[in-house]
């Protein structure tokens, strides 16, 4: 009871907030809806009884009650679905809003690591619709039964065995119910390969992928995985629907013989008299419209249910992010940051086996430039994510001047990061918008803008374009497209934006630039770090001429530092360092 009072009190709220009128005009219609049955019932009783007795108002009252009561019936059923179609568009661009608003509120990124985190969130996508419609399906489950209610009144009337025909309804309801169960339990156990399904079909279609794909001869190898995952998840969906229905078929078996038992009675009961030919239509009537109410109630119950475990997904991701912002620190960084450690760090992916970094002990100082290098999947890009405070360390801590980064809002200290990255994002609009976003504080400044374009080479390529930093990104929309390398100048750009940064993080964003310009781009940086008070730079690079310049150079082997020093003292050390620079040198050479 409690959980479908939860339920009642989201939903409502949720169409409360997507479409308020139309939330009040179904709820209107529905208990019309309630009455409209069994007016039209008795209609007929009147109708039979007062025929050939001379009784015109009688007729006339019956037949006009009939009429409105079937007016409403066929209208207010067309106009409750078209609302329910409305709200439920509706519904669906508010919830969709509030999971990306909780997604992103988020303080750290680990909820993007969990698989339960997925699958709430793309079940609750499909779900948008059950779940506006809820509230309306439990306003019409609680209709159906003013409606029942005053049918088995009636019907007891005539007959106490025809008023127990209620208890028929019992059966199929109770029994839908356990079908629902199943049905929900199937698309739980389905969801994994539902989304592989979807992800790797959407690769054909993706101008990012399609190409490679096509290059590789790959498609019908990605769609044959598409297709397997496709064929497990159907099948677990086809099993749970089949035990459904089975449970579904049996409820209605027992009500459909109890519904010709009393049919037979009330043939009887004309027979001999005990009642008359109206009251045998009512009977009819209120019998034939019951089984219609038992059946409304057992889809409004399977809507609500449907409804109760999307509302369980959407109060699952509510908490979470309730949770983990309780957790989560509360104090602004203010002044610039002068030292950022690293004590004693380690950190292991959620679900994953081995830790990726182990016992890092690191200290940033402001006006440094610090270099990360070492082998593919040595842990750099993740002691970044540490850095930035997009994940937590799993052991160990970082502390910003002397002060656990884990007191601090993370938003706060966002604001006083910024950075590129080796997978840049491509943010298809307009070319100032794409860079402005780096400092929403000023993405509506121009002069800020074009400062960051030309500090960043990207005017050279932007100025030839039709409409300059107006130029809309993206080939779908009818606008222009940028080489590999021109995006990642973008990206620089975005992340020149921001001019009060304390930490700028350059984790091989110039990976598709020539060596030319990726020179000049860490030059410039270097520049930035020297002139910005506080500022600290870190960068991960496999290009050891641009490596050379950093101040302190750390060197990871398999998640633990390994060497650090000036190029020169690493040199002179002959250890690791040396040889990774001496094979790239010589390959040079
Ligand atoms: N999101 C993730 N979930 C689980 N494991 C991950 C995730 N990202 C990285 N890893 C694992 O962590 C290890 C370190 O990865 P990381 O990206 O930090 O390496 P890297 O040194 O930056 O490598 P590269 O030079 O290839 O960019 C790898 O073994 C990788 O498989």
């Amino acid at each position: 009871m409690n959980a479908l009072l939860q339920l009642a009190r989201h939903t409502l709220a949720l169409a409360w907030r997507s479409d308020r009128r139309a939330t009040i005009a179904l709820g209107a219609l529905v208990v019309l809806e309630a009455f409209a049955a069994v007016g039209f019932a008795l209609s007929q009783r009147w109708i039979v009884d007062n025929a050939g007795t001379g009784a015109v108002v009688a007729l006339v009252l019956a037949a006009a009650l009939g009429g409105l009561a079937a007016a409403v019936n066929a209208a207010g059923n067309r106009i409750v679905n078209l609302l329910q179609e409305n709200l439920a568009e509706r519904v669906d661009l508010t919830l969709n809003e509030e999971v990306i608003g909780i997604s992103t509120g988020l303080p750290t990124l680990e909820h993007l690591e969990r698989p339960e985190f997925h699958d709430r969130v793309s079940l609750l996508g499909k779900s948008t619709y059950e779940l506006a419609l809820s509230g309306i399906g439990l306003a019409r489950a609680g209709s159906a039964a003013v409606s029942v209610v005053l049918s088995v009144i009636l019907l007891s009337g005539i007959h106490i065995a025809l008023g127990l025909l209620v208890l028929l309804a019992f059966p199929p309801i109770w029994l839908s119910m356990i079908a629902q169960r199943h049905r929900e339990a199937a698309r739980r156990r389905a969801a994994a390969d539902e989304r592989r399904d979807e992800r790797l079909h959407r690769l054909a279609v993706e101008p990012e992928s399609a190409q490679q794909i096509r290059v590789m001869a790959a498609a019908g190898a990605i769609d044959a995985w598409a297709d397997e995952s496709r064929a497990r998840h159907l099948r677990v969906r086809d099993r749970g629907l089949l035990a459904a229905t089975g449970w579904e078929l049996i409820g209605w078996a027992i009500y459909t013989l109890g519904f010709a038992a009393t049919i037979a009675l009330a043939i009887s009961m004309v027979g001999t008299g005990a009642a008359t030919l109206g009251s045998f239509v009512l009977a009819v009537t209120l019998a034939t419209r019951l089984r219609g109410e038992v059946r409304r109630t057992v889809e409004s119950i399977k809507q609500v249910a449907r409804a109760a475990t999307a509302a369980e997904h959407y109060v699952w991701l509510k908490d979470y992010a309730r949770r983990e912002r309780a957790v989560a620190g509360s104090d602004p960084v203010t002044g610039p940051v002068r030292r950022i450690e690293l004590r004693g760090a380690g950190f292991t992916y959620p679900g994953g086996a081995e830790p990726v970094l182990r016992g890092i002990d690191l200290t940033l100082e402001s006006g440094q430039t610090v270099a990360l290098v070492g082998l593919n999947g040595a842990g750099k890009t993740t002691l970044v994510k540490l850095l930035t405070g997009m994940y937590a360390p799993t052991e160990g801590e970082v502390l910003l001047d002397g002060r656990p980064l884990a007191d601090f809002d993370a938003a706060s200290w966002r604001r006083r990061t910024t950075g590129a990255f080796q997978d840049s994002f491509r943010l298809k609009t307009t070319v100032s918008e794409a860079v402005g976003v780096g400092d929403l504080d000023k993405a509506g400044d121009a002069e800020r803008i074009r400062l960051a374009i030309e500090a960043t080479g990207v005017h050279a390529f932007v100025d030839r374009l039709p409409e300059g930093t107006e130029t809309l990104l993206d080939r779908s929309m009818g606008g222009h497209e940028l080489s590999g390398g021109q995006w990642q100048r973008l990206a620089l750009a975005r992340a020149h934006m921001r001019t009060d940064s304390n930490l700028q993080v350059l984790d091989e964003p110039t990976a598709a630039l020539d060596p030319q310009a990726e020179h000049e781009v860490h030059e410039l940086y270097a520049e930035r770090t020297a002139d910005a008070a506080g500022q600290i730079t870190l960068l991960v690079s496999h290009r050891f001429s641009t490596v050379r310049m950093a101040d302190l150079i750390v060197v990871l082997d398999n998640g633990a530092i390994v060497e650090r020093g000036t190029h020169r003292d690493l040199m002179e050390s002959g250890g690791a360092y040396a040889a990774l620079y001496e094979s790239q040198a010589s390959q040079y050479r």
